[in-house]
């Protein structure tokens, strides 16, 4: 390691890292339709119901949903991004939006505005499109800040010398902190084009003195991302039991004492992207995974046509997956999202992927409440260790993946 293709910024492609013809990524995919949710005003019983309802068709329907920052989103707002967000608008349904968004903003405080936009927003593209149901996460709670800095001392890790990064290198994927590329480097028959530190995160003071020291302010700057985002995932994980007729703290407590385990992943630029990918299409084996991107690269699998469809990467904004164990604990009812990361020739990419889930040995199962006669369980029970045993036997890269081997055939 130190010495792969994507660490090199080799001029062309090697053949172990190009994929398979029909695995190869279009250059120019459609863009996902983002569900969009609002966080604000939960504790109003009323408004709580709505989000709940949102939040149930975007797990049922697309298995993903998109969360803002305040401050990002008033960036986002502008008519360029709304094309990007919303290509089933037409250019005057999309200025029309513009212009009710932008009047909204001068005469609110920010909060009232996301409040108000937000409904505006919802009701707006529920007239213009009954079957769409947006959602946009916003007032979520973690600040620019805190966001910018996690990615600045990411960024600054991975530019480090490759002897310093080599400390951390293992294919072991038991390790609770280890730096790599692709999936398991060398091992698998496909490479990615990719370089990752991973490490668990939960309880922070369990886990911050294994981490990397250097960059000096890695350990304070990731570490308040990770706290906020753990608190974010219980929040979102509250509304998500809820919707399923659980109850707000039915996972509240196992979440607490469960695992976070941060993938900080890098995609130099690739010198030819429509041969590669920075990672094969996979699930993850968590509840709910939280991500973090700084540029777009994310696809998602659109099960309804069955096509790669691109994530916008709106600055701050974070992407919130259904994850394997959400699948199982609802019977299906929700479904684990399947996603990739495609690359570009210009520039290096950073995304970070939080995957929050239930204790290395405590298995996830169907809630009994979700299983009936017309509803068998469709699903063994399982654990992180049970994943991660998987993983060092099977190769994801060639569509292994441990969701099918859990699935109950009925
Ligand atoms: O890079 C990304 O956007 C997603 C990464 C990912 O899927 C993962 O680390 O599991
Ligand atoms: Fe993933």
């Amino acid at each position: 390691m130190g010495k792969t293709a994507q660490e090199r910024g080799l001029s062309y492609v090697p053949k172990c890292y190009k994929v398979q013809p029909l695995d190869r990524p279009k250059m120019d995919p459609k863009i996902a339709n983002v569900p969009l949710i609002d966080l604000a005003g939960m504790s109003d019983p009323t408004r709580r119901s709505i989000l709940i309802h949102e939040i149930a068709n975007a797990c049922r329907r697309y298995g993903f949903f998109q969360c803002l920052l305040v401050l990002a989103a008033v960036e986002y707002y502008s008519l360029f991004h709304y094309h990007h967000v919303f290509p089933f608008l037409s250019p005057t349904q999309l200025l029309f939006l513009w212009e009710c968004t932008v009047l909204e903003l001068l005469t609110f405080q920010l909060s009232d505005y996301w409040n108000l936009a937000a409904y505006q927003l919802i009701c707006i593209l529920q007239d213009l499109s009954p079957s769409i149901v947006p959602m946009l996460v916003i007032n979520h709670g973690i600040s620019k800040g805190i966001v910018d800095g996690a990615l600045s001392t990411a960024s600054d890790f991975f530019n480090l010398p490759t002897q310093y990064k080599a400390n951390f290198m293992s294919n072991d994927v038991h390790k609770p902190v280890r730096y790599g590329s692709s999936l398991k480097d060398g091992v698998d028959k496909v490479q990615f084009w990719r370089v990752f530190l991973k490490h668990y995160a939960h309880p922070l003071k369990d886990w911050i003195g294994l981490w990397p020291h250097t960059p000096l302010d890695y350990r304070n700057k990731m570490g308040e991302y990770v706290e906020a985002a753990q608190q974010l995932a219980q929040m979102i994980m509250g509304l998500i039991t809820e919707s399923l007729g659980l109850g707000p703290t039915y996972l509240s407590s196992k979440l607490d004492e469960g695992m976070q385990v941060m993938t900080v992943n890098c995609y130099p630029p690739c010198p030819q992207p429509q041969l590669a990918l920075g990672l094969p299409a996979h699930s993850d084996y968590s509840s709910l995974t939280i991500v973090l991107q700084d540029s777009p690269g994310l696809q998602i699998l659109d099960t309804e046509d069955n096509s790669w469809k691109m994530v916008p990467a709106i600055p701050g904004a974070l992407q919130v997956h259904v994850g394997d164990q959400l699948e199982v604990l609802s019977n299906g009812k929700y479904k684990s999202v399947v996603h990739r990361v495609t690359l570009n020739s210009e520039k290096t990419r950073i995304s970070i992927a939080g995957l929050h889930s239930l204790g290395m040995d405590v298995k996830m199962e169907a809630a009994k409440e979700m299983v009936d006669e017309e509803n068998r369980n469709g699903y063994r029970e399982s654990c992180f260790r049970d994943f991660l045993d998987f993983i060092s036997k099977n190769d994801i890269g060639e569509g292994s993946s441990f969701l099918n081997t859990i699935k109950i055939q009925k």
